[in-house]
């Protein structure tokens, strides 16, 4: 299989100085699902940042999908950007906008045919399961059911990568699983997914790869891992 995301020898330094990443080397292939663990501070963010040129290594080289990123000029991150979905644990949803608008207004901005946004935008809202609220608002909205959302907008340009950061972070347990049911969906149909999380129950129970950092290091990276942290 094909690299989907290469990092070689990548650091990160803060303008204040902190080392957040140490000499990163991985390799996800095309179509892999990989949760990212680690204790608070441990570079989770700062990881999850760089896949998608939130921000730029020190130093090295972070291919998605063959093109090094780590050298694109800014005018060219928003071209980047559309082959990347990315959730966040707050959501992030627009909130003057019904929840069809949220989804739809993403492939507006990258000036999509009308007739093709609307057929993808129910095919997404019908993958979380939504479709039935398509007029309503993000505040008439559960905690899970806005994330759902926020995740159908992620993915209706059908990128070929999906990065998320403590998804379920807000939600509760039973939620937390509807929404890992989505992301099995979306990896199913050959999306690579990388997820930082804390969610020792969801890592250890939904297997996965796991990439386990410590000070901006990799210092465990299993097949099938366990969360291994304690409590
Ligand atoms: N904007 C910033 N400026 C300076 N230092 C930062 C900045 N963002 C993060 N750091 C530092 O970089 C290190 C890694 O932080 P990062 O947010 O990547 O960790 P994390 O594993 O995501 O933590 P958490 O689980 O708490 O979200 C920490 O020491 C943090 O204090």
């Amino acid at each position: 299989m094909e690299d989907m995301i290469l990092m070689q020898n990548v650091w990160k330094a803060y303008p204040n100085g902190v080392m957040a990443l140490n000499g990163v080397d991985l390799s996800v292939k095309q179509g892999e699902f990989v949760y990212v663990v680690g204790q608070s501070g441990a570079g989770k963010s700062t990881f999850i940042k760089m896949i998608f040129r939130e921000l730029k290594p020190t130093k090295g080289k972070i291919f998605i999908n063959h093109k090094n990123i780590a050298t694109l000029k800014d005018r060219q991150v928003p071209y980047f950007r559309r082959k990347i979905g990315v959730v966040f644990q707050d959501f992030r949803l627009l909130p003057k906008m019904t929840v069809y608008e949220n989804v739809a207004f993403a492939l507006e901005v990258i000036e999509e045919h009308p007739r093709l946004i609307k057929k993808r935008v129910m095919e997404v809202l019908d993958l979380v399961g939504l479709k039935h609220k398509m007029r309503s608002f993000p505040d008439q909205l559960s905690g899970g059911e806005q994330q759902r959302v926020s995740i159908a907008r992620s993915i209706c340009n059908r990128p070929p990568v999906l990065i998320a950061d403590e998804p379920t972070g807000n939600l509760d347990p039973e939620t937390s699983w509807q929404i890992m049911d989505v992301f099995t969906r979306i990896n199913d149909q050959g999306t690579t997914i990388v997820m930082a999380t804390h969610n020792r129950e969801i890592v250890n129970k939904l297997k996965h790869r796991v990439i386990a950092l410590e000070g901006g290091m990799i210092v465990r990276d299993e097949e099938e891992g366990d969360y291994g942290y304690e409590a």
